[in-house]
């Protein structure tokens, strides 16, 4: 099993999407604002992937889990990730903001790790708000979608 994840900006395709651990190391909280700076749409998704194998020859499963949101100057403690730039939708409170046990009710990685959850227990094909479907067995990683 494996994870990653992405913060789409829509404004700019989804882009940077699975590069963002670089922009971020290289641009920073402001760097990822000023990306933006041409655009009106602010909107962005951050999205969390959990691919699934049960052995060799087995067709690997992917765990997908969007949140939808707007990036906004940094606010909030700098600790993890790009989590002081990112706004949920429906929330005045970035992921920073935020007490951890709201986040991990509304996360990207929290509605994933649902639709594994709901898999692996024999739940339904879709989770709170988490999805899945079959990857290639022939890639060596999983391909992201
Ligand atoms: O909920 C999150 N809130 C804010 N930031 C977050 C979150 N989740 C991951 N992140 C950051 C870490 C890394 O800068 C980038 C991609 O994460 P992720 O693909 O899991 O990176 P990683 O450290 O596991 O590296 P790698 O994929 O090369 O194994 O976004």
């Amino acid at each position: 099993m494996t994870e990653d994840t992405c913060l789409c900006y829509n404004a700019l395709g989804g882009l940077p999407g699975p590069y963002i651990k670089w922009f971020l190391k290289k641009t920073g909280h402001e760097g990822l604002n000023n990306l933006l700076a041409a655009y009106s749409d602010k909107t962005a998704f951050a999205q969390c992937t959990f691919a699934f194998c049960e052995g060799k020859g087995q067709p690997v499963k992917l765990f997908k889990g969007v949140t939808n949101g707007t990036i906004v100057p940094a606010r909030g403690p700098p600790d993890f990730g790009w989590d002081p730039i990112f706004q949920p939708e429906g929330f005045q409170l970035t992921y920073a903001e935020m007490e951890s046990g709201v986040k991990n009710t509304i996360s990207h990685r929290y509605k994933a790790l649902c639709a594994l959850r709901d898999y692996l227990t024999g739940g339904g094909k879709e989770g709170e708000g988490g999805v899945w479907e079959e990857g290639d067995t022939n890639t060596k990683r999983a391909k992201l979608v």
